[in-house]
């Protein structure tokens, strides 16, 4: 009996893109800029069976071809809302290859607001964790930690990475000009002084934000050690802050392969693999 190809769909899943709109009026220092960051599935339907039934991959678009096709509509299209980006790439598909009767599109918003007042500083929706540690023995005065996980905050501009180190291996381009997100990571200890710990919080939350929107960032390092100097100003009861920061790289998206200029727009988004970095700032 041949069995009957009953169903079939193919595409890529998890394209993740983000895009900044930069007004492009003045120099990146002086821009407003807006942050985007989407989650692309897409699947094809259409005539295809051949390449499942006869190993025939003629018809096939790569899903490589749709990843690409993803980043290639990311710099003309505004990606105003998930919807609309879905609506133009599914038109795109349905335009571009006959065979294809029907595009699937599902997509996700990591929705990045603007941090504070800064015009190229965002942190993303709701995700911060408070967290503390306490230890007390019989007799004693507590030791408290406090701290936080999860603060997803990113700069658009104002951020660098040059002029390090030399060896065989390197291949990444000194830039003056990337996007820095990270997944921030805290945890403080205090001295034993009365501390009103939700007022401290909130001053030391406040000056690590206030330091990693203020300053031109050549490393996640010198702005990791930035914030933590801050943290320890803002509250004089603590005597150490360890940071983490890890770097997760939104990559420029090689358009020109496509005759397309990226102008620090259009960014690949990666998880993994994640550069990591973490100091312990004390007094
Ligand atoms: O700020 C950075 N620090 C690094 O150590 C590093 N390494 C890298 O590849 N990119 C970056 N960025």
């Amino acid at each position: 009996m041949a069995a009957k190809l009953a169903k079939h769909t193919y595409g890529k899943h998890r394209v993740r893109v983000s895009k900044v709109r930069r007004p492009r009026k003045a120099a990146p220092k002086n821009e407003t800029h807006e942050f985007v960051e989407v989650s692309v599935d897409v699947e094809l339907e259409g005539a295809f069976d051949a390449a499942y039934l006869k190993g025939d991959n003629r018809a096939v678009v790569a899903t490589d071809t749709c990843k690409n096709t993803i980043y290639v509509l990311a710099k003309g299209d505004p990606i105003d809302s998930v919807e609309s980006f879905g609506v133009t790439i599914a038109q795109h598909f349905l335009d571009e290859y006959d065979h294809v009767t029907a595009c699937h599109v599902t997509l996700e918003e990591r929705v990045w607001k603007r941090l504070l007042d800064s015009p190229h500083s965002f942190v993303a929706s709701g995700a911060m964790t408070p967290t503390a540690k306490v230890t007390q023995s019989r007799g004693e005065a507590p030791q408290v930690s406090a701290g936080f996980e999860h603060l997803l905050i990113a700069k658009t501009t104002e951020t660098g990475f040059a002029d390090f180190h030399q060896s065989r291996y390197r291949t990444l381009s000194d830039t003056d000009d990337r996007i820095l997100a990270t997944d921030v990571t805290a945890a403080w200890d205090y001295d034993g002084s009365q501390v009103d710990y939700l007022a401290a919080r909130q001053a030391i939350v406040e000056a690590l934000l206030g330091k990693f929107i203020d300053h031109y960032s050549r490393s996640v390092q010198e702005t990791l050690y930035l914030m933590g100097g801050a943290a320890l100003e803002a509250c004089d009861a603590v005597t150490n802050i360890t940071l983490t920061l890890p770097n997760k790289h939104h990559i420029l998206a090689d358009l020109a392969r496509f005759g397309l200029e990226n102008e620090n727009e259009v960014f690949v988004v990666t998880d993994e693999p994640f550069g990591y970095i973490t100091a312990t700032v004390a007094r």
